[in-house]
């Protein structure tokens, strides 16, 4: 069977997920594009040789859609996701599920009253080569118990538009969803606290910031947000545990030697260093829609986990780097035992 896969959403992430169902995965085809802005909806369709509908509601509910992608802004995304769900049709939405938790538990609600899963939220780090191994490793238990990870996530730069709050909603909860997936652990608290800031950033921004989260069984977790760290975009993780410790591998890259110098190049884009990631992510996603099966990546509660954790991060933030109790729900049995 192929996917017909109807796109909400024509920016810059789903023009680059619609190149990637129709040019890299195999299985699907992109039949309907809707935008806010419809003339960037024909334009998009029109490329991708789909029709461009006036609504994501109209696009939901196409007889030529058998799946939904919403890749519109964030705030928008609660309501394709729940008109998705109420026409029965599996739906991938890019982070976050919504912008708000109480909207992260009507997708939740919305999905257990249909009684089986259709919700699969775009982290795409739990599908990165290097985290999976990471994974595979964790889960023998030869490192014995985890107790501490170190984690770094540097932009090259960030534009005017990001702002203070954006470290937590926008670029650590990659490291919040992948870490609560690796560890198999839930994120009880969030502390963030501010060193000096670099003299390279727009006035507004607190960056660099430092995370400290603590999970349900007592692991701390460090993690430096430095948006505007100029030399590249560079992803670090390392968790130790009680016998030993794994640790993220760089990207494959070749080893240059030139004017007395050896070294790699770092890459500038968060879309170079994930590209492998995203598309296996699809791939995967494609895969469960075409058999009929519950999708197996991030769930519509894990999407609320992040929603919940993020916001801790941001009071925490703002009330000058006390620390913050998550304020979560009992997960209900329906989404299982593990993070
Ligand atoms: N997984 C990742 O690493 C990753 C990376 C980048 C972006 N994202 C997420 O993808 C989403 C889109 O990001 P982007 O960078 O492509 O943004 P963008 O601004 O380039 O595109 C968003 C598009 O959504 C449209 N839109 C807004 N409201 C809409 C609505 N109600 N119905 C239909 N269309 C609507 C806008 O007109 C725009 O074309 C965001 O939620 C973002 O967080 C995820
Ligand atoms: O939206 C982007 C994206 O999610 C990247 O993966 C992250 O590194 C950036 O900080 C964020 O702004």
């Amino acid at each position: 069977m192929t996917v017909r896969v109807g796109v909400i959403g024509a920016g810059m992430i789903g023009q680059d997920h619609i190149r990637r169902l129709t040019e890299v995965v195999t299985g699907a085809t992109v039949t309907a594009v809707a935008d806010v802005d419809t003339g960037r909806a024909a334009e998009v369709a029109a490329r991708a040789g789909a029709t461009a509908l006036p609504s994501g509601a109209d696009l939901v509910a196409s007889p030529d859609v058998d799946a939904v992608l919403v890749t519109s802004w964030g705030p928008a995304h609660a309501e394709h996701v729940l008109n998705a769900i109420a026409a029965g049709k599996p739906v991938f939405c890019e982070k976050p599920l919504a912008t708000t938790a109480e909207d992260c538990l009507r997708i939740v609600e919305a999905e257990r009253a249909h009684g089986r899963r259709l919700v699969q939220v775009g982290f795409m780090r739990r599908f990165d080569a290097g985290y999976r191994q990471m994974k595979e490793v964790l889960s023998t238990g030869s490192l014995g118990a985890p107790l501490i990870v170190h984690c770094a996530h540097r932009n090259p730069t960030v534009p005017e538009s990001y702002h203070s709050a954006m470290a937590a909603q926008d670029t650590a909860v990659h490291e919040i969803d992948v870490l609560r997936w690796l560890l198999d652990d839930e994120i009880v608290s969030a502390q963030v606290v501010t060193p000096r800031a670099t003299s390279r950033r727009f006035a507004h921004l607190k960056d660099p910031q430092i995370m400290i989260f603590e999970t349900a069984s007592g692991v701390r977790i460090d993690l430096e947000v430095f948006v505007n760290c100029q030399y590249g975009y560079d992803i670090q993780c390392e968790v130790v545990g009680e016998d030993g410790l794994v640790r993220l591998p760089d990207p494959a890259a070749v080893g240059i030697r030139t004017a007395a110098r050896h070294g790699t190049v770092v890459l500038q884009d968060w879309k170079d260093r994930f590209a492998d990631a995203f598309d296996t992510e699809f791939r995967e996603w494609v895969a469960s829609v075409a058999a009929g099966t519950e999708p197996t990546g991030p769930s519509s509660w894990d999407g609320y986990a992040a929603t919940v954790i993020t916001d801790a991060a941001v009071r925490s933030l703002e009330a000058g780097g006390e620390t913050v109790t998550t304020d979560m729900k009992p997960r209900p049995a329906f989404y299982g035992d593990t993070a």
